[in-house]
């Protein structure tokens, strides 16, 4: 297998230069961002700046990068890589780091080293997120068959997961859903594996939003898929994994979308980031923290 096979995306690097302060950030909005890997070095390398960077003996070194980092960041094709830099170069902690270019990677088995690196993820013991190359386990009640794709959302990533589990969690849920960020697609076809019978999905990316309808088609979910315009009317329960500064400003409108006594569900959330969204969204709900993985926080919110 090859790059040139037919329907094999072709990988690319977003490669960012970056400042000591923001690595850990930066680190973690890649990973928020789907990032397949992210490989940290010198910036300085082979200058006079060069730093080494130490740790104890069979330790990790002490800290997670250099003065400045140069960050390559592999997507699966180039609409991620330049998805991701726009998305970061609008968050605060971007100030001070700068995008030294997006490019492709070629000559490699990529769609095997992109298999191998997807195996089916357990939300909870019977509710699987299944490559289209695996069976699923045995215990796997419900299942949603999930490729990577152009589109954020696969399983793999803690935000994902989290809400995927809390829809599990209070199955049955309303049968109207609103997914907002709809990425893959992967939250509204959770959803209707746990009850939701009227679904809409929007996103700002239409390559999302027609992934979600692949991936609806492929797992015989009914569905509506859409930019954000197409978002109307009240829901049962809106679901919205985005990160925390488009959700601030998002507040308005996705508490307006969610019907008395339905629920907000919201994701793309570090745990530091907790005061300020419960303060953001104070003036049409109460969020509170209800799951934490990996550092990145569950808010959610019930509608009186
Ligand atoms: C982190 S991904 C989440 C994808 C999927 N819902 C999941 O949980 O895995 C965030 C998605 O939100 C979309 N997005 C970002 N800002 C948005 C906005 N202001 N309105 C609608 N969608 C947005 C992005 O294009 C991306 O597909």
């Amino acid at each position: 297998m090859s790059a040139e096979q037919p329907g094999a995306a072709t990988p690319f690097e977003l490669v960012l230069v970056v400042p000591e302060a923001a690595i850990e950030a930066v680190g973690e909005a890649l990973d928020a961002l789907d990032a397949l890997s992210v490989s940290v070095e010198d910036a300085d390398a082979m200058t006079e700046a060069e730093q080494a960077l130490f740790g104890e003996p069979g330790m990790p070194p002490p800290k997670e990068g250099w003065q400045r980092s140069r960050v390559v960041a592999l997507f699966p094709d180039e609409a991620g890589a330049r998805e991701a830099a726009v998305l970061l170069a609008a968050q605060d902690f971007f100030d001070g780091c700068r995008v030294q270019g997006v490019r492709a990677v070629p000559e490699q088995d990529w769609v095997r080293l992109t298999q191998s690196q997807f195996e089916p993820v357990e939300i909870t013991p019977t509710f699987w997120i299944v490559p289209s190359w695996h069976e699923p386990p045995a215990q796997a009640r419900e299942v949603i068959r999930l490729d990577p794709g152009l589109a954020f959302g696969t399983g793999t990533h803690p935000t994902t997961r989290m809400c995927l589990r809390w829809t599990a969690t209070h199955a049955p849920v309303g049968p109207r859903v609103l997914d907002y960020g709809c990425g893959s697609g992967i939250l509204a076809i959770g959803a209707a594996k746990h009850g939701a019978r009227e679904i809409l999905a929007v996103d700002i990316d239409p390559a999302a939003v027609e992934s979600t309808r692949l991936n609806a088609e492929a797992n015989r979910v009914a569905l509506q898929a859409g930019l954000p315009d197409a978002a109307k009317g009240e829901h049962d329960l809106v679901l919205a994994n985005i990160l925390a500064t488009p959700l601030k400003v998002l507040a308005p409108l996705l508490c307006a979308h969610v019907r008395a006594g339905g629920h907000l569900v919201l994701a793309g959330i570090l745990a530091r980031q907790a005061d300020e969204l419960r303060e953001a969204y104070a003036p049409w709900l109460a969020l509170e923290v209800s799951d934490e993985e990996d550092g990145w926080i569950l808010m959610t919110a019930r509608k009186p």
